[in-house]
């Protein structure tokens, strides 16, 4: 159903919905290549692709980046380290300066200082422990030229007795070791050394002369050294002046020089121990001149093999005027280094995320591109169900009007606008109350708007202006939402179904040839007529009315004839009773009178005769005159009957009397008539019993061959064993059965047992004669028999020619076209036609050759008539030359007498049945006669009666 809002829109058939995909591409061949790039780009693999890319970019970016961050740190953090190892070495050398001017103040303040006080200020120093470098602590002594004898003479004094200045070769200014201290072999042979010898010393000394302060050697092999090899070192000269510490000017420090305290210091002790042995993440190297000019370095810190440099410092170390380079190393191992594995980190961490991110970016947008996909497909769906619901709307042969809460139609489909008999554009936007054609609708709608639904019919125009019809009307609101949206109403042109209902009604109760009520109104009638008479005490009167010989009229003159014929009738009938009488036909040509208020029987009589009377004149058909007379039976109540019933039976007795009697007249019901009708009654209810727990069963005729005696087929005849009465034949049950219908239950099941039992004999006895089975006029005629007989037949294995179907002249003659039809049928499932009491009807030769028959069955009367003499053979030698002619065979019923028989054989009918062989006997003793013939065939010999 569409919603109001849509209901203005246009019809989607004529207006059909754009493809909105297609509304927003452009035409491929305009489309610019970089946007159908992008439309044709695998977004869940090119998304993250990229992201993977651009993560891994980053990360790169991020580990160089990380680097460098960590190079820079480790720089700084090296350098804080340099400049503490290189101010603790720098903090050495001034001590070692400050050792070296303590011992010079020591030889200022006592310029005769014996070499004992010297040992002793020395050893008070405690070297080795605190100043590991410091190898001895001297005191040369300046000696002016030709005073060198008086050093030696006082040294010597002094104990030394030994005592000498070498080498010999004497300088103007000789600066000779007096002192040294500690006090050993090595530094011993150093005394008495003239320093001033060697230039190295010398231009040292000079230094420390002229400046006044600490002034070193380049770096050198010490004499104590030379033979052990030991590494390098250094000596550190303090100058010694007399009177001033310090004299002010070069001159003064020249004039007053008097000797130098010198310092040999060994470079490997001196920077030893700066470094932690157990944390060598730096390394040494110490250089006197640039590293670039020197072979090899003063000084080498132990380092790990294989040990790259990361960083490298250059620091420039002033020693005693002179300026060395210490270049330090930072060492792998060490601390600097540990963050290494930072960039690395961030590399492997950072490709594991853009890894994640495009994980979940790909996981994500396949979900979205599902979700596309899946919103794709409910939208086509929805779109769709929209246009089914439209399509429905619109095709709907019910009436459908939208109306909006204001009761102003929305929309409505073509067939409200059909019903309504108005253009659909003529009703959208009116009030639809406005334009009921009757209050009541008005009211219904006015309900619905409140929200109360309802149904009505109406047969007033649906619309004002619109055409007049009966319609049902059905009000729906439609809420949504907890408010009313609107109206739907429903609008059903009921007219023709109207119509139609009262038609059936008018055929269930009338009869459609003459428009006299039919059997079921007459019934009614009869009915409402004995409550009115046990109400006031007055009689009802049932007259049967028979026309006779109204077949003949019928068959002669044709259908259409008797039609007209039965037509008159019934407006005669009519026009001759009181209004409050009814006529009407009960089928055929039989028609039935219901008197009221009857005093006395005569006034039924009275009727009686008016119909005669009425009937009397002729009949002018078709250019024809013809009398047509009826027989009348009369019923009473209460004294024949008492329900409708019971009276139209008894009167149907009556009328049968009537015509025994001689026709065109009428007979009442006498006691007797009475007492047959109950019995019938009787016999119909026990009948329906004895269908429905089996009291009936088959017995069987035997038919036999006129010449040999041999039995050539078998008659199924049925019996009903009635629990009180015993055996009840068939002559007496069976017009009740066909009265009733019954006689298609009993008929069916008569098929169906034959059926079964030729199945149950081919089976013991190998039977192959035909078994014969009676079908009533009413299973003829009902149009099922075909098919009921092929149902029976497969349900027993059975091919047809097996089984013979036995119908009455009477049965075909009614419609011969529809029995032709049927017997074709029966005969095409393979089955045996045997036409039964032939020569009692009278125009039997005019059909015969119509009909696929295979046999006629002699009448039991035209036999009987052979022995008594009452006449003479012509009928059965007609029969039986009619029958050699269409090649037909013959068979004559009801042979009792060996005379018969005999002239049968004269005849040359090729078989008979009847007391004479058998009388009709029960299976088993049918039995007994088959298992004879199955060893031999007997002669001709009768078998024992019923
Ligand atoms: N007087 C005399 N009668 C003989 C002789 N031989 C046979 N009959 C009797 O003649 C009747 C032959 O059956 P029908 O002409 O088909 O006449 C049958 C048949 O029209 C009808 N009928 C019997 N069984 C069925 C049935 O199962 N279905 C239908 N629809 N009708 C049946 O009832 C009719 C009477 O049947 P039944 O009483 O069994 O009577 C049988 C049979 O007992 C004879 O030598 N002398």
């Amino acid at each position: 159903m569409p919603e109001p809002a849509a209901a203005s829109k246009a019809d989607p058939k004529l207006d059909p919905k754009p493809d909105p995909t297609a509304e927003s591409q452009p035409a491929a061949g305009s489309e610019p290549s970089f946007r159908r790039f992008l439309r044709n780009l695998n977004l869940p693999v090119a998304v993250p692709v990229l992201a993977l890319i651009a993560g891994a970019g980053l990360s790169v970016m991020a580990m160089l980046h990380s680097g460098r961050l960590l190079h820079r740190e480790e720089e700084h953090r090296f350098a804080a380290r340099v400049e503490e190892i290189h101010g603790q070495l720098a903090d050495r050398l001034r001590v070692y300066e400050q050792v070296a001017r303590s011992a010079a103040s020591l030889a200022m303040t006592f310029p005769d200082l014996h070499w004992t006080q010297w040992s002793r200020f020395v050893e008070a120093l405690d070297m080795p422990q605190r100043y590991p470098g410091i190898i001895s602590i001297a005191y040369a002594r300046a000696v002016a030229a030709g005073r060198a004898g008086d050093l030696v003479a006082s040294m010597r004094a002094a104990g030394l007795s030994d005592f000498r200045i070498w080498p010999e070769t004497a300088g103007a200014e000789r600066v000779v070791n007096i002192f040294t201290a500690p006090v050993n072999e090595g530094n011993v042979r150093a005394i008495g050394f003239d320093m001033m010898s060697e230039a190295v010393r010398r231009s040292a000394i000079e230094r420390a002369r002229d400046t006044g302060e600490p002034a070193a050697t380049r770096a050198i092999t010490l004499k104590i050294d030379e033979a052990t090899g030991a590494g390098p070192a250094f000596i550190l000269y303090q100058a010694t002046y007399r009177g001033d510490p310090l004299p002010p000017s070069l001159e003064a420090r020249r004039a007053s020089f008097t000797g130098v305290v010198l310092t040999p210091v060994r470079i490997g002790p001196l920077v030893d121990g700066l470094i932690d042995a157990n944390r060598r993440d730096t390394g040494i190297e110490i250089f006197d001149v640039p590293p670039a000019d020197a072979e090899f370095p003063l000084y080498r810190s132990r380092r790990p093999l294989d040990s790259t440099v990361a960083i490298s410092l250059m620091r420039e170390l002033p020693v005693g005027g002179r300026v060395w380079t210490v270049r330090y190393d930072s060492l792998p191992d060490g601390l600097f280094t540990a963050h290494d594995w930072v960039p690395g980190a961030l590399l492997a961490g950072g490709l594991a995320l853009s890894l994640a991110l495009a994980l979940v970016l790909r996981m994500a947008l396949v979900t979205h591109s599902r979700a596309v996909v899946l919103a794709g497909e409910m939208t086509a769906s929805l779109r769709l169900q929209e246009a089914e619901r439209q399509q429905l709307f619109t095709q709907a042969p019910l009436g459908i009007a939208l109306v909006g809460a204001d009761g102003l139609v929305l929309d409505c489909n073509p067939a409200f606008a059909a019903a309504a008999g108005l253009p659909r554009q003529e009703l959208l936007g009116t009030d639809l109350r406005l334009r009921f054609g009757d209050q009541a609708s008005v009211f219904a709608l006015e309900a619905a708007l409140q929200g109360e639904s309802g149904k009505l019919e109406s047969d007033q125009p649906l619309l004002l202006g619109g055409r007049r019809s009966h319609f049902s009307l059905h009000f729906q609101p439609v809420i949504a939402d907890g408010a009313q949206k609107f109206v739907l109403a429903f609008a059903e042109d009921i007219g023709e179904k109207r119509r139609a209902e009262q038609h059936i009604q008018y055929l269930a109760h009338f009869d459609a040839l003459t428009g006299l009520p039919n059997r079921v109104l007459l019934y009614d009638r009869i009915a409402q007529a004995l409550r009115e008479g046990r109400r006031d005490g007055t009689k009802v009167a049932v007259l049967f009315i028979d026309l006779d010989r109204f077949k003949v009229i019928n068959d002669s003159l044709g259908h259409s004839f008797g039609d007209e014929v039965l037509r008159s009738v019934a407006r005669r009938l009519q026009s001759g009773l009181r209004e409050s009488d009814t006529v009407g036909r009960l089928g055929g040509d039989e028609f039935l009178i219901v008197v009221r208020r009857v005093m006395e029987p005569n006034d039924a009589a009275c009727v009686a005769e008016k119909v005669v009377a009425h009937l009397a004149s002729p009949f002018a058909v078709g250019g024809q005159n013809f009398v047509v007379t009826p027989s009348i039976g009369i019923s009473l109540y209460p004294d024949d009957a008492e329900d409708p019933e019971g009276l139209i039976r008894c009167a149907d007795i009556a009328m049968y009397h009537a015509k025994e009697q001689g026709r065109n007249g009428f007979r009442f019901v006498t006691k007797e008539m009475g007492a047959k009708s109950r019995e019938r009654m009787d016999l119909e209810g026990s009948l329906r019993q004895a269908i429905r727990d089996g009291q009936l069963f088959l017995v069987y005729q035997p038919q036999v061959d006129t010449l040999t005696g041999r039995i050539v087929g078998l008659e199924a005849l049925i019996r009903w064993r009635h629990p009180d009465e015993g055996m009840i034949l068939p002559g007496r049950f069976l017009p009740v059965a066909e009265e009733t219908g019954l006689v298609l239950a009993m008929g069916d099941w008569v098929l169906f047992e034959a059926c079964a039992q030729i199945r149950r004999w081919r089976t013991r006895f190998d039977l192959s004669i035909p078994v014969a089975v009676n079908v009533s006029g009413a299973q003829f005629r009902d149009g099922q028999l075909p098919a009921k007989v092929a149902r029976a037949l497969d349900a027993n294995g059975l091919s047809g020619p097996e089984l013979e179907i036995e119908v009455t002249e009477s049965t075909l003659i009614d419609d011969v076209e529809s029995a032709a039809a049927t017997l074709a049928a029966l005969k095409q499932r393979g089955v045996l036609i045997a036409l039964d009491d032939f020569g009692t009807g009278y125009s039997s030769l005019s059909y015969l050759h119509r009909l696929p028959i295979d046999k006629l069955k002699i009448d039991r009367s035209f036999i009987h008539d052979l022995s008594t003499g009452a006449s003479d053979s012509s009928v059965p030698r007609a029969i039986v030359g009619l029958g050699r002619s269409l090649g037909l065979s013959v068979i004559a019923e009801g042979v009792e007498t060996q005379e018969q028989l005999q002239l049968l054989r004269d005849l040359a009918c090729e078989s008979y049945q009847g007391f004479l062989f058998s009388r009709p006997i029960p299976v088993e003793e049918v039995e007994r006669l088959l298992e004879k013939l199955t060893a031999v065939q007997p002669p001709v010999q009768s078998v024992s009666a019923e």
